[in-house]
């Protein structure tokens, strides 16, 4: 359709229009007709936005069953007006309130979408110095979602940008604390909500918060949440609490990656040192007050120096990995095995006794020999020796135990190697 607007005094008038004008198809969300200002607006001909779509136009549109969502509202709402966001021909944004009303013509359903540029760089429009017009603005604008939340009825007014966070649009979300409750994460809830009812309580200066909330699509987002109650009663209950939420969901990606990073071994993925520490230490707690046994063994694969020195440094490498590899598929769930040192490992296996985790590294000495190293010319095989030691029999303390085990490899070593041998330390070193 090249033009629904045959009558040349309507097109003038169309086109005479200065704010941006889209006949759209419902169904298909294609823009059939828009008058001068719309392209102008987008930095586009005409006949490139005669291309769009209101999906591809409105960043707030997510796809074609979002669209669907949407047409259906504006039918029933008709008309239908929101503020969302146009993407300008350049890739950047430009805040719009769309005024949508549905026509019939000529025997057609069709959308009338009357787009006023609320970009303040490019509009010179009078009524938007009103004060009401700049608080729009700055509530779309804001990097941060604001809410205003009336504690008395209830009601929660989310700012379109905190709605666009979410990826809802702006005739969305029911503006209830309820609605804001509801998606925070389980994991986080009591802890937000705690703290929000120790600032409401006059326990805390003020409400601060970073949680997981779900998002239109289901997902969940980090944000960074803010507020301060603005006004008391007489009884000095809070009646009404401002907020901000920011989204930190790319800042928690990579605190979570450095913190990763820290405590994992980049070879094997294996918990490094430093933090295994930490996990053996609670692991013995968790012994210590369920009054269980745990195991704790030191392994050090044979030779291994050899195995670099013949081979090369990557093909040592891939014998660790081969090594961890193994473990992973032979031990059990509960069991935690950590990278100690360059080829030293440290084993722990709750809940089991000594003789019960010798059969058991057993098991694994004769999966290593029966599944070699494969390497470009032939197989490469690798032995290992360990050193064993348990809660509480042979120590009750994290240094024991290691002090223990650590012996007990020495003596492995020092016996010809290929060896598991347990702690004959039964003095319960300290
Ligand atoms: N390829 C590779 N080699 C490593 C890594 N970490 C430590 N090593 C090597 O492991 C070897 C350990 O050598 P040694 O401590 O002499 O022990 P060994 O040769 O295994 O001898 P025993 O333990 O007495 O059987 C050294 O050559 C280190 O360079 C690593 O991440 N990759």
């Amino acid at each position: 359709m090249s033009s629904i607007f045959s009558n040349g005094f309507y097109k003038a008038v169309f086109d005479a229009c200065s704010d941006a004008i889209y006949v759209i198809e419902p169904q298909s969300s294609k823009i059939v007709d828009a008058n001068t200002r719309a392209w102008l607006d987008l930095g586009m001909s005409r006949e490139q936005l005669l291309e769009h779509s209101v999906v591809t136009l409105q960043n707030d549109v997510e796809n074609e069953e979002h669209w669907e969502m949407i047409a259906a509202e504006i039918i029933k709402a008709d008309p239908f007006t929101f503020i969302g966001r146009h993407c300008h021909q350049d890739g950047t944004f430009f805040p719009v309130e769309v005024y949508t009303s549905v026509v019939e013509f000529e025997g057609r359903q069709l959308f009338i979408s009357i787009a006023r540029n609320l970009d303040l760089t490019t509009s010179q429009r009078e009524e938007f110095r009103t004060k009401d017009a700049r608080l729009t603005y700055a509530l779309n604008e804001a990097a941060d979602g604001l809410w205003d939340w009336n504690v008395t009825t209830g009601e929660v007014f989310f700012s379109p940008q905190l709605k666009r966070m979410l990826g809802y649009l702006p005739h969305e979300m029911t503006p209830t604390l309820e609605t804001w409750a509801d998606s925070i994460h389980e994991s986080d809830k009591t802890r937000v909500l705690d703290s929000l009812d120790s600032h409401l309580n006059g326990h805390a200066d003020s409400y601060k918060a970073e949680y997981q909330i779900r998002s239109r699509s289901g997902d969940y987002i980090w944000v960074r949440d803010r507020g301060r109650v603005c006004q008391r009663n007489e009884a000095g209950e809070a009646v009404r609490v401002v907020g901000m939420c920011h989204d930190i969901t790319h800042s928690k990606g990579l605190e979570e990656q450095l913190r990763e990073q820290a405590s994992h071994d980049d070879l094997t993925g294996l918990l490094n040192r430093r933090a295994g520490y930490i996990h053996f230490k609670q692991q013995l707690s968790y012994a210590q007050r369920y009054q269980q046994q745990l195991t704790v063994c030191l392994i050090d694969l044979d030779h291994f120096k050899s195995v670099n020195d013949n081979y090369g440094h990557l093909v040592g490498d891939a014998v660790l990995a081969h090594f961890v590899g193994l473990m992973r598929h032979t031990l059990r769930k509960s069991d935690s095995l950590m990278r100690w040192g360059g080829e030293e490992f440290l084993l722990l296996l709750p809940n089991t006794d000594s003789e019960s985790a010798i059969k058991r590294i057993n098991k694994l000495k004769d999966e290593i020999k029966e599944n070699p190293v494969t390497l470009e010319g032939g197989e490469l095989s690798y032995t290992f020796s360990a050193g064993l030691a348990g809660y509480p029999g042979h120590s009750q303390t994290f240094d024991g135990l290691i002090k223990c085990a650590d012996d007990a490899l020495y003596r492995a070593k020092e016996s010809g190697r290929n060896l598991i041998l347990i702690s004959e330390d039964n003095r319960n070193v300290e």
